[in-house]
């Protein structure tokens, strides 16, 4: 995977993703489909994205038992997306059924790569520690879901950009993709560990995820390319 920056189509449903994809019309993009429009949309919607070449991230964050994880990974597969996730907390047995239920799915094609989330970037040190009970630093927990997630057979983690540099030390290889990028001037709303494009690049973060930093702007083309510079243009 290149470095890629995610745009979040955190849509209601498909006629406003189609109207937000026509702008960028000579654009081939990467996109991130989440839980708001897969679950009103339902698997088609991968299809309209796909016939527009974009590539897609799949962010369902699956959390359950192995065998449930297994079967619905097995299914996600045959979408042919080209990023799923989980949640790191589900256990290494959870992760390995994942990988295994996509390997199965995937059949004699490629299979998607799959991230496990460690610690939601809408979440702080003091409510991880007193609402889950972690009685270690926020740091420690992201880097121990993070060896967890390696150690189990995944390709990377999702973690806030402040996490990125002490994840790289488990692996040079490792895709580690961070939400919470905000451009200077906007609204943090619900996000806690956000940072900018050009500190997630510095802190050696593999892809980039920006929602309403882009699709919440006039114009979300120009805010896009704003990103991308910034993104990109990191000496
Ligand atoms: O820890 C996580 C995991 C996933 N997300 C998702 O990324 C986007 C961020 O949207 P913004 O509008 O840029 O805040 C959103 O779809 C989340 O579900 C995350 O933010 N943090």
């Amino acid at each position: 995977m290149e470095k890629p920056v995610f745009i979040a189509l955190d849509f209601p449903n498909k006629e406003e993703t189609i109207t937000f994809l026509n702008k960028f019309p000579n654009e081939q993009l990467y996109v991130k489909v989440g839980m708001e429009l897969f679950y009103q949309e339902g698997p088609e919607i991968i299809k309209e994205i796909k016939a527009y070449g974009h590539k897609i991230f799949l962010d369902l964050k699956l959390h359950d038992i192995p065998n449930t994880v297994y079967r619905a990974m097995k299914g996600l597969a045959r979408l042919n997306v080209d990023l799923v996730n989980v949640h790191a907390a589900g256990g290494s047995e959870m992760m390995k059924a994942a990988i295994e239920g996509l390997e199965e799915g995937s059949g004699d094609g490629v299979r998607p790569k799959c991230i496990a989330v460690t610690q939601l970037t809408s979440t702080t040190e003091e409510q991880m520690q007193r609402e889950q009970q972690i009685k270690e630093s926020l740091i420690d927990s992201v880097y121990h879901y993070a060896k967890l997630a390696k150690d189990s057979g995944l390709d990377g983690v999702v973690s806030s950009v402040h996490e990125a540099n002490l994840i790289r030390k488990i692996d040079e290889n490792f895709l580690i993709v961070t939400p919470g990028i905000r451009l200077a001037n906007d609204q943090v709303g619900d996000q806690k560990r956000v940072a900018n494009p050009r500190y997630a690049r510095l802190q050696g973060a593999t892809a980039i995820v920006v929602g309403r930093s882009i699709t919440g702007k006039k114009d979300p083309y120009e805010a896009y390319l704003t990103v991308k510079n910034e993104w990109e243009l990191v000496e």
